[in-house]
């Protein structure tokens, strides 16, 4: 698939592809590239946010064409309402989706006590730290038990400390859920950290450059990058990228 935009002076600008991606059932796909690469771009594609210009999606075998219940997203910056509790603002979905209101409940006090927010579920947002607003944010994209999860570097606003411990977190979460997830960054540690394969974009137009397998073994830990292995896919990413192969 490929996406144009409109530029300047009617001219058209070629943010991404040929792309030919596949997604695997309940993998864990991280994509990392240099800014203005096409990962935000390839990321609405996947949601069903925007539509391709060339070529065609499918989502478990049905052309993708709009957004889906079945797909749960988190942006960088929480988007959660100040005037609603946490437990509300992670109960939202129910409503627009029309989900039965007592499971909707249970299931939402369920993923709050998963990410350590059971506590703060009658807090506003603007009393939780921003690492505790992002695992409300993780919540609520969860809500709907969606077999597609897509993250647009959630935890990009976060210290590096507080990003690292949401990383194995959200590898725990993931492991017990077993859904699909994709995953947007900068980061190439945290891309590792999460996931089975990482791919590596160039700019301009975005393509994907290197699709690399995460043999590292689960569950990860805080060791996990301390593993002479970790540091071998790390300074491979890094040379992709910076095109420092031999
Ligand atoms: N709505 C739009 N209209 C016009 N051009 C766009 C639009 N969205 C993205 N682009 C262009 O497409 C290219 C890819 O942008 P995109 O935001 O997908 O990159 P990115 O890798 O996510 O960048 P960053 O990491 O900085 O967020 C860029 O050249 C950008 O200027």
């Amino acid at each position: 698939m490929s996406k144009h935009y409109p530029g300047a002076a009617g001219t058209s600008v070629h943010a991404l592809g040929p792309i030919d991606l596949h997604i695997p059932t309940g993998s864990f796909v991280a994509v990392v590239g240099p800014s203005g690469c096409g990962k935000s771009t390839l990321l609405r594609l996947v949601a069903g946010l925007e539509m391709p210009d060339g070529g065609t999606m499918m989502r478990y075998g049905t052309p993708l064409d709009a957004p889906s219940h079945e797909v749960g997203i988190v942006f960088q910056e929480h988007v959660l309402f100040p005037w609603n509790t946490v437990l509300e603002n992670v109960l939202l979905p129910a409503d627009v989706l029309a989900l039965p209101k007592a499971a909707a409940r249970e299931r939402a006090l369920r993923l709050l006590e998963m990410t350590g927010l059971s506590a703060f579920a009658n807090h506003r947002p603007q009393m939780l730290s921003g690492g505790m607003r992002q695992r409300a944010a993780l919540c609520r994209a969860l809500l709907a038990d969606p077999r597609l999860l897509l993250l647009d570097e959630p935890f990009g606003a976060l210290d590096a400390l507080t990003r690292e411990e949401l990383s194995l977190e959200l590898s725990g979460l993931w492991q017990d859920l077993g859904r699909t997830a994709f995953l947007i960054t900068h980061d190439i540690e945290e891309a590792i950290l999460l996931s089975d394969r990482v791919l590596v974009m160039s700019p301009r137009p975005g393509r994907i450059r290197a699709d690399i397998e995460i043999d590292l073994p689960r569950p990860r830990n805080a060791d996990t990058p301390a593993l002479p292995r970790f540091q071998e896919l790390k300074q491979q990413i890094r040379d992709i990228i910076f095109d420092r192969r031999a």
